[in-house]
């Protein structure tokens, strides 16, 4: 009896998700895959019948979609109530130790928005942390280091750990979600420049002053920091790729205020062999900063497979400068989710229309959502940009 029952049950599932995939491509007739897309990488179980929408992979790719997919940096995050229940019960670093909440926190936006792709639901500072650098996130201020890196001493104590090792619940989290998600995940670090600015200046800056002055008065010790922050990077997306995240995003969120000048010496060498480094994962990379503008064509000489751009840019002025094969994410101002409904739709529009001029566009904000958002407001430009045709343009 119990056998029967057990095996009735299997074959009403099967045969639910099997109706439901079959109706998902009828609706959105989109190329649906299943979850599989690197058979190189079938270490992690998933299951075979799970709807996969890979529109975001696709584009990452270059490859011509037939909806320009969205997503948003800081998706998961205080502009929603659930989220902020959560946060009453949980510090950000406690989410990011417990797996089960961390993967729903991730889930939320997905599910409430219609995003083509999940952002793991972690922080840029938690591998400082594994690296050995306590650190604390202070509420509407950021990260704040009690004892910051000044010495060679500083630099050599710094460990470039194994995440199997030091942070566990990262990459089971990922696992998980790799399992549920019927969109690609992107796993995510900080950028050498901006993990400095926040390990040498003990915190949120307005013009880096420490950090600039290590960079051009000590610059063996600074370079130190950069390989030692490089290799941390290349290993910690290593196993970030290989616990199932389908792309990889590097905030330099802060770079843009160096010269361009500074960044090619100070920084891109250190960038091109973190991008080098990853390539071998055959995913997409994203190289993503503010303030950018200058440096956009230095961005795109990096190796990185797709290229952030913030609202300060025009997308068709962002396409001169990084030239062709490499696609480009953005540029939506996050302050333009406060505008009315007509005046978002037609900014959304311009946006379209240049970036999705050429295959290979991801359509973003030009940096993460503001906590006082509207989800309504979001939800509206979810539909925007799903409403719009690339291909008629
Ligand atoms: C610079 C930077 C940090 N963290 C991050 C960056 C790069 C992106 C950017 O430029 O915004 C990256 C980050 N931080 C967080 C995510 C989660 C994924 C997502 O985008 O939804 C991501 C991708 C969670 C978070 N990280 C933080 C929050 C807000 C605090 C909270 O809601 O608990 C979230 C959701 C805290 C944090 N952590 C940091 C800052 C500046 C802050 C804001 C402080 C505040 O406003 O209270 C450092």
């Amino acid at each position: 009896m119990t056998v029967w029952r057990t095996s009735y049950k299997f074959v009403k599932k099967i045969a639910q998700r099997i109706c439901m995939r079959l109706l998902a491509s009828a609706i959105t007739g989109e190329d649906r895959v299943t979850g599989i897309d690197n058979p190189r990488k079938v270490r992690v179980k998933r299951s075979s019948l799970t709807l996969f929408n890979d529109t975001f992979l696709r584009a990452c790719r270059l490859e011509q979609t037939k909806t320009v997919p969205v997503w948003f940096m800081r998706q998961a995050g205080r502009y929603d109530a659930d989220y902020r229940a959560i946060r009453e019960r949980y510090s950000l670093v406690e989410i990011c130790e417990h797996p089960e909440v961390a993967v729903e926190v991730t889930k939320m936006p997905v599910d409430k928005l219609g995003v083509d792709a999940a952002i793991l639901f972690s922080d840029i500072m938690i591998p400082v942390g594994a690296m050995g650098l306590p650190f604390e996130i202070r509420e509407n201020v950021g990260p704040v280091i009690a004892s910051p890196i000044r010495h060679e001493r500083d630099v050599e104590r710094l460990q470039v750990f194994d995440a199997q090792e030091k942070l566990p619940h990262v990459l089971e989290t990922i696992r998980l979600l790799s399992n549920e998600l019927s969109v690609p995940l992107i796993g995510f670090m900080g950028a050498p420049f901006t993990l400095a600015s926040y390990m040498v200046e003990g915190g949120p800056s307005r013009d880096y002053l420490q950090t600039k002055q290590m960079m051009v008065s000590r610059p063996d010790l600074w370079q130190q920091l950069m390989d030692k922050l490089a290799d941390m990077i290349i290993r910690y997306g290593r196993e970030q790729v290989e616990a199932g995240a389908k792309a990889l995003q590097v905030f330099d969120s802060w770079v843009g205020s160096l010269a361009p000048g500074d960044f090619v010496r100070y920084v891109k060498p250190t960038m091109q062999r973190i991008f080098e480094g990853l390539k071998p994962l055959s995913v997409p990379l994203i190289y993503f900063g503010v303030n950018t503008g200058e440096l956009l064509g230095e961005f795109a000489a990096t190796g990185a497979s797709v290229v952030g751009v913030d609202w300060r840019v025009p997308l068709a002025r962002a396409r001169e400068r990084v030239g062709g094969g490499v696609a480009l994410q953005g540029n939506f101002d996050p302050a333009m989710l406060f505008a009315p409904r007509s005046e978002m739709e037609r900014r959304a529009l311009e946006i379209l229309k240049q970036g999705a001029k050429d295959p290979g566009f991801v359509f973003n904000l030009g940096h993460g959502v503001k906590p006082t958002t509207d989800i309504d407001a979001l939800k509206f430009l979810v539909d925007v940009v799903h409403a719009f045709d690339p291909l008629a343009g």
